[in-house]
């Protein structure tokens, strides 16, 4: 059997063997995440609903390297994250990962091309090069005439293609979304769906996002329900 496939199924991409989370308040543990065991196969689209405190956004910043579980292990992108040390988790985030928030966290102060190019400063390309690949995710979000505006020129929606750019530059294995939708009108949150599904197709990307939608989640390949610390 070639390495990396089971029972001829490609290895998951995610995978979370009884992981746990729980936050300590005067030495009491508050369980947040309970034993969650999941596998996510690569190239997939997922949305991950659940009540409000559920525990969805802890979940997805474990899976992201933003946080660490209390226990059980995480694999993703074939890497152990409990074994990293921050500086790792932080180069694991950087090369692997592309983050869209419900607020889109733009710098007020840089262009939209500007803002698409700050994670590359990371890295070792020269100016023109990190400008053409910036150049490139706006493309990709059907935004290459705004590359010069700043963010309040934009409306949310565009405001948001940007930071989808942003998270886009770095060519990430997986993207992370947290109510990507949350802020926006019907007709914005369906075209940032659409281009979510885009980035899924076309460019093979696999997507967890976390909604509180349930157009948004209709839209993904596979729903899960996240409710008192569990899975289902
Ligand atoms: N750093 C922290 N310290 C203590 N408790 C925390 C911390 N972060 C999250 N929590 C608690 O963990 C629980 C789950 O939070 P989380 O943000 O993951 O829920 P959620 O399902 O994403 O909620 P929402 O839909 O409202 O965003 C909440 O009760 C929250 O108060």
């Amino acid at each position: 059997m070639t390495e990396g496939y089971r029972d001829g199924k490609p290895k998951p991409i995610v995978e979370l063997q009884g992981v746990g989370k729980s936050y300590f308040r005067d030495k009491e543990p508050i369980v947040v995440l309970d034993n969650i065991t999941l596998d996510v196969p690569e190239g997939s689209y997922e949305a991950l609903m659940g009540p409000s405190g559920s525990g969805k956004s802890t979940l997805l910043n474990l899976i992201a390297g933003l946080d660490r579980p209390t226990r059980g292990t995480a694999r993703v992108a074939g890497q152990d994250l409990t074994r990293m040390s921050d500086g790792e988790l932080a180069r694991f985030r950087s090369r692997t990962m592309g983050f869209i928030f419900q607020a889109y966290n733009l710098m007020p102060v840089l262009t939209a091309v500007e803002n698409v190019e700050l994670p590359l400063l990371l890295t070792n390309l020269s100016a023109s090069e990190r400008r053409k690949r910036a150049q490139t995710a706006l493309r990709v979000v059907g935004l290459e005439e705004r590359m010069g505006h700043y963010p309040r020129q934009l409306s949310g929606g565009q405001e948001q293609r940007v930071a989808i750019a942003r998270a886009i530059v770095n060519d990430p294995t997986i993207i992370v979304a947290d109510e990507p939708t949350g802020d926006l009108d019907r007709k914005s949150a369906d075209e940032i769906l659409a281009l979510l599904e885009k980035l899924n197709k076309e460019f093979k990307k696999t997507i967890l996002m976390v909604t509180h939608d349930p157009q948004a989640a209709e839209r993904a390949t596979v729903t899960r329900r996240l409710d008192k610390g569990n899975l289902s």
